[in-house]
């Protein structure tokens, strides 16, 4: 039996992990469910789980919850009731699916408390790769990537020498404006926006797709997952979804994965790995495939792709600053006080004005975290006047 923590149990990584859990309840056991505010929702999960411990970062949403509460569950509220779910002594592996920034300290607790770490919250890696691929060797725990592309890359490496990797190519969708020019996107609506072609997933990350940000936090956190280099990690539009990424070895050789696009199947492989898990998940038919088309990205229109390389190769505290300016602009972009093409505006302008700090400790990225928000709200504020 694998004991299971899972921070963002009621977002869209969260509730498809509990279907995987609950398909293969003779293996894998719920001890910590932690939540924003969504009360009822992880009522309803505690009902069915029955967690030893449950987290509501909220502290309002907490109390009443607390109040309403009768069972043996332990509610816990606020940031220190996510840190006793994360290190929690039951637990084995922890699934990270909180979404921003909000991933990095309990997933830095989890590790310390010597939890392995299924990994979907890829900003954890933005802000503080370095740091946290660090602390895994040093406590001796597996991060194992959730994300499909790195899923994928994971699942092509199996068996394999990573020191004979030439390049990793992540695959991207191109999001719903893939083709359109600057112009075309002046007007796209917060509707518009949320209509990826391909996943169903949380707000956050489907803009983060339709800017083409979600994929430069992608090469970072492919960067500290795999330890290559960014010259080596290609982005390549793929507008079916169906193959989720690839490798090309040094003879040449390109493996790719493939599959229909269903999360799930990369959040059993993270928790079953080294093992492989049969599952009623839609098959693929490669007959009933139109076609599967490739293209260099557009970093023309969707400089986001091209601002995120150079965060990660300027390093030190640079990426955690775009994500962070990134979070403020998306939730501005999603609240309607900026536009969408402002979300570039607020990035573009908090990057230029940081001052770089070299091998950041988790302080210094804290403070520089809480730097960016305070000026991309600036930014934010002059862009609504
Ligand atoms: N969805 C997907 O298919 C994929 C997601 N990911 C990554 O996984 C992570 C989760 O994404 P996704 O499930 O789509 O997101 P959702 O928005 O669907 O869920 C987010 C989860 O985080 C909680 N949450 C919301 N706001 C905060 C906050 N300010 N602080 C802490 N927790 C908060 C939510 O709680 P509540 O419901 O109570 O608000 C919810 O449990 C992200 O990092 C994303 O990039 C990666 C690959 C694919
Ligand atoms: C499902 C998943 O992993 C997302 O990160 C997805 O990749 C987003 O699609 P884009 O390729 O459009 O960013
Ligand atoms: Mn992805």
């Amino acid at each position: 039996m694998k004991h299971i923590a899972i921070l963002g149990s009621t977002g869209s990584i969260g509730t498809q992990a509990l279907t995987v859990i609950a398909a293969n309840a003779d293996r894998y056991t719920i001890t910590a469910l932690a939540a924003y505010q969504n009360e009822k929702l992880l009522a309803e999960q505690i009902e069915y789980f029955k967690p030893k411990i449950a987290v509501l970062i909220d502290k309002l949403a907490a109390d009443r919850m607390v109040t309403a509460y009768q069972g043996k569950t332990k509610i816990l509220a606020g940031e220190e009731g996510l840190l006793e779910a994360a290190t929690f002594y039951q637990t084995d592996t922890v699934l990270t699916s909180l979404v921003g920034f909000a991933g990095l300290k309990p997933t830095v607790a989890a590790i310390k408390a010597k939890k392995n770490i299924a990994l979907a919250n890829k900003e954890t890696l933005v802000a503080a790769g370095e740091l946290v691929m660090s602390l895994a060797k040093e406590y001796n725990v597996s991060i194992s990537p959730v994300d499909s592309e790195h899923s994928a890359v994971f699942q092509c490496l199996n068996g394999e020498n990573k020191q004979q990797i030439k390049r990793i190519i992540l695959t991207a969708s191109g999001g719903p404006f893939r083709g359109r020019t600057i112009e075309e996107m002046r007007n796209v609506t917060v509707e518009d926006c949320l209509k990826h072609p391909n996943w169903s997933m949380g707000r956050k990350i489907t803009i983060d797709s339709a800017t083409l940000a979600n994929k430069g936090l992608e090469v970072i956190e492919a960067k500290w997952l795999f330890g290559v280099d960014y010259d080596n990690i290609e982005v390549c539009v793929h507008p079916q979804s169906i193959i989720h990424s690839m490798i090309e070895f040094i003879d040449g050789s390109i493996m790719a994965q493939l599959g229909m696009p269903d999360m799930r199947l990369p959040i059993q492989y993270a928790l079953s790995y080294p093992e492989r898990l049969s599952s009623e998940f839609p098959r693929l038919d490669l007959t009933k495939l139109a076609a599967l088309t490739f293209a260099e990205p557009d970093t023309v229109n969707f400089p986001a792709l091209k601002l995120a390389y150079s965060a990660g190769k300027a390093g030190g505290t640079m990426p955690c600053i775009f994500n962070a300016a990134n979070e403020v602009a998306v939730y501005a972009f999603l609240n309607g006080e900026i536009s969408f093409l402002d979300i570039i505006q607020v990035i573009r302008y908090t990057m230029e004005k940081h001052t770089l700090i070299a091998n950041p400790d988790l302080e210094q990225i804290d403070a520089a975290d809480a730097w960016a928000r305070h000026l991309a709200l600036l930014a934010v504020n002059d862009l609504k006047k």
